[in-house]
C-alpha cells in the first residue's frame, strides 16, 4: 500500500439483507488531509464509515488502514477513532467525567474522573474540551447537552485516541456558529498535523470550507471521488453571476461568446447589472478574455450554486430517479 494513503478500499461491497449498501466501492484516503463523503440518504455513507471504525466487516473487497490489511474481526484499527450515528455518551455523567472514563478504558489513570487534574490523561481530558471549546460546560451532566454540544464532546472523545485517521459522521449536525469554528479548527488542525479525517456531511459549505477530497456516493457506488477542484473544472455546464462595470456591454459579448447562454433571472429579480450565463469552464473562459480586450472590468463572477453542489446534484439525482443504473463512475476519470 501507498505509504501516503491511510485508507485504501478496493471493490468493497456490503449488503444487508436484500440491501446493497456498497457495491464496488474503491476509496483512498491520502494521510493529512480532510476527506468528505457525500451522498444521498441511504447511499451508504454511514455504511462505509462504519468499516473503517471495524463497526462491521466488508462482503466482499479488499480494505487497508494505515497501511494494515483489515481481516474479520470486529475491532477498531489501530489508530482509528471516531463515530457514526452519534457519540456513545453516558449522560448522567459530566463532559470531564465521560472523557476520563474513556481515558480510563483506554488504558490511563484516568484519574480526574470528577476532578480537573491537568497532567497525564487529566491534562489531554482538560485540552480536548477545550479544544473543542467546552471548558465551560465540563462539569455540566451530558443529558442536558444539545446535539451540537454531543457533537463536540464526540470529537473531543476521539482527540483523546490521539488517532492517525479520524472517521466522522455528519459531525457537524446541530453545531451553532462557534461550535463549528471550533470543529473546523480542530479539523484543520489534525489534518495539518497528519492525521487523515474521513467525515461525511449533507452541509455542501461546510464539505467546501475543510475538504480537498471528496467521494459521492449514490446508491451505493462511487461516482465521483477525487479533489473538490476538479469537480469545478468537469466538463459540466453550471449557472454563473456576472457583474462587470459594463453590464449592457458584456451582455453583447456574452450574447456573441459561443458555448455561453444568457439565462433570464425570472420575473421580479431585483437589476442589480449581474447577469446569469450558463456555460462550460472553456466559453466561460473565453467569455472573460474577450470582456477585458473590450475594456469591461469583470467585479464579480460566480456559480449560482456551488460547484460541488451543482456536481453532487448532476451526479446522483438521475440515479435516483431512474435506479437501478449501471455504474459510470465520472469521477475515476483520474
Ligand atoms: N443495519 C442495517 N440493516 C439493514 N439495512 C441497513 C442497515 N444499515 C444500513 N442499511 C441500509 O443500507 C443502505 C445504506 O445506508 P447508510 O446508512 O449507509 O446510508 P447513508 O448514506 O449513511 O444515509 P443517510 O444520509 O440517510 O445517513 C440503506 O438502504 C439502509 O437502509
Amino acid at each position: 500500500m501507498d505509504a501516503r494513503l491511510a485508507v485504501r478500499a478496493r471493490g468493497i461491497t456490503k449488503c444487508f439483507g436484500d440491501v446493497v449498501a456498497l457495491d464496488g466501492v474503491d476509496l483512498e484516503v491520502t494521510r493529512g488531509r480532510i476527506h468528505g463523503l457525500v451522498g444521498p440518504n441511504g447511499a451508504g455513507k454511514t455504511t462505509l464509515l462504519g468499516l473503517l471504525l471495524g463497526l462491521a466487516v466488508a462482503d466482499r473487497g479488499a480494505l487497508e488502514i494505515l497501511g494494515t490489511p483489515v481481516g474479520r474481526a470486529l475491532s477498531a484499527p489501530e489508530g482509528v477513532a471516531g463515530f457514526v450515528d452519534g457519540p456513545g455518551l453516558y449522560p448522567s455523567l459530566t463532559a470531564r467525567q465521560n472523557l476520563a472514563a474513556l481515558a480510563a478504558l483506554r488504558g490511563g489513570s484516568g484519574s480526574s474522573g470528577g476532578g480537573s487534574g491537568k497532567t497525564g490523561k487529566g491534562g489531554d481530558v482538560v485540552d480536548a474540551l477545550d479544544q473543542v471549546g467546552l471548558s465551560d460546560v465540563a462539569d455540566d451532566r451530558v443529558g442536558g447537552f444539545s446535539l451540537g454540544m454531543r457533537q463536540r464532546l464526540g470529537l473531543a472523545a476521539a482527540l483523546l485516541a490521539r488517532p492517525r485517521l479520524l472517521v466522522l459522521d455528519e459531525p457537524a449536525n446541530g453545531l451553532d456558529p462557534a461550535g463549528k469554528r471550533h470543529v473546523h479548527g480542530v479539523l484543520h488542525r489534525l489534518a495539518a498535523e497528519g492525521t487523515a479525517v474521513v467525515l461525511s456531511s449533507h452541509r455542501m459549505d461546510d464539505l467546501e470550507a475543510l475538504c480537498s477530497e471528496v467521494t459521492i456516493l449514490a446508491t451505493g457506488r462511487v461516482v465521483f471521488s477525487g479533489p473538490l477542484h476538479r469537480l469545478a473544472t468537469e466538463d459540466r455546464e453550471l449557472d454563473y453571476r456576472l457583474l462587470t462595470s459594463d453590464p449592457a456591454a458584456a451582455r453583447r459579448t456574452a450574447a456573441a461568446t459561443a458555448g455561453v447562454r444568457l439565462l433570464d433571472p425570472g420575473p421580479g429579480a431585483p437589476d442589480t447589472g449581474r447577469l446569469v450565463l450558463r456555460a462550460r469552464v472553456p466559453a466561460l473562459d473565453a467569455l472573460v478574455s474577450r470582456l477585458v480586450l473590450d475594456g469591461v472590468a469583470v467585479r464579480e463572477l460566480a456559480p449560482v450554486v456551488s460547484p460541488l453542489e451543482a456536481a453532487f446534484l448532476a451526479l446522483t439525482e438521475p440515479r435516483q430517479q431512474s435506479q437501478p443504473q449501471p455504474q459510470q463512475p465520472e469521477g475515476s476519470r483520474r
